[in-house]
């Protein structure tokens, strides 16, 4: 049996990166003689609260599926910057994309919370989230998955095949304001809609879904990344192209009365909406 190497995901999360920058500034004083104890005892505390948190939320929750662990280790070991610069993807993608394990249990908790029938995903990539949340469907369930990139795409489709679920969900291929256009000209709705595709336009995503009836009536959206590695709190002189859309989705979204919403500090932040 070969041994296949799983590359380590970079932290893309406010914890996360809490954590890396106080482990480098715990291994800088534990060097040092010449600090207080207390303050490099505090110090090396602080790391150990950052630092733990995430294993313990893996240990606690209940484990992903076999099909799902396989799923997350075939995106990790795909070569995804040689993907782009050679043209087989038609987006920089990387690993850190896909939501994983305490993520993904969190979308299938609210799909059997809701007893959703119908959900839409906008931004699949490999499929990990569609393919948790079609685990909690019904067997009469559908998950419609819309994705631009068809290589992130076809390998969730081969993922899906190895599913009892996979028959639940349909991909959509190609750019998610269009497909959203074709799915509400079609008159299709939806009880649960998970956003994850271009920060860019996830305002414009939020407006067509409840100006279009793509979400029913007491139907929810989760949005993922509304922390955007903390920069939507940071100064906005800090904040990169993506972390200013998500300052402004999260104030659009704030300022809407149709709706009501809360921000959960779960990964890189998941936004609850409820379309009341
Ligand atoms: C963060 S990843 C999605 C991760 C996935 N939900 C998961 O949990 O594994 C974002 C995906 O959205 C796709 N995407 C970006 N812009 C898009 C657009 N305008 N229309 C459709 N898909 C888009 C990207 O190709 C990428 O695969």
């Amino acid at each position: 049996m070969t041994n296949v190497i799983v590359p380590t995901a970079r932290p893309v999360t406010p914890l996360g990166i809490l954590a890396k920058k106080l482990e480098a500034i715990v291994k800088e004083v534990n060097q040092r003689a010449d600090l207080p104890a207390q303050l490099v005892a505090e110090i090396n505390h602080a790391w150990r609260l950052a630092a733990g948190l995430d294993p313990y939320l893996e240990e606690c929750t209940t484990a992903e599926s076999a099909e799902l662990a396989a799923l997350a280790k075939t995106t990790a070991t795909e070569t995804w910057d040689a993907h782009f610069s050679g043209g087989t993807t038609v987006r920089p993608l990387e690993q850190e994309m896909l939501s994983g394990h305490i993520e993904g249990q969190t979308l299938k908790m609210f799909v059997h919370m809701t007893k959703a029938k119908r959900v839409l995903e906008i931004g699949m990539f490999t499929g990990y989230s569609a393919l948790a949340m079609a685990e909690a469907l019904p067997e009469d369930g559908v998950l419609v998955a819309c994705e631009v990139d068809p290589y992130a795409a076809e390998i969730g489709q081969k993922a899906f095949q190895q599913s009892p679920h996979g028959a639940k969900i349909r991909v959509e291929l190609g750019g998610a304001l269009e497909t959203l256009d074709r799915l509400a000209q079609a008159g299709e709705s939806f009880d649960l809609v998970f956003i994850d595709a271009d920060k860019k336009e996830y305002v414009a995503y939020f407006h067509k879904l409840l100006d279009s009836g793509l979400l029913a009536a007491g139907g929810f959206i989760c949005v993922d990344n509304t922390l955007l590695q903390g920069e939507v709190y940071l100064s906005a002189g800090e904040r990169s192209v993506n972390g200013e859309a998500i300052a402004q989705f999260n104030r659009t979204v704030a300022n809407d009365p149709r709706v009501e919403q809360v921000l959960l500090p779960l990964r890189d932040g998941l936004t609850i909406i409820r379309n009341s």
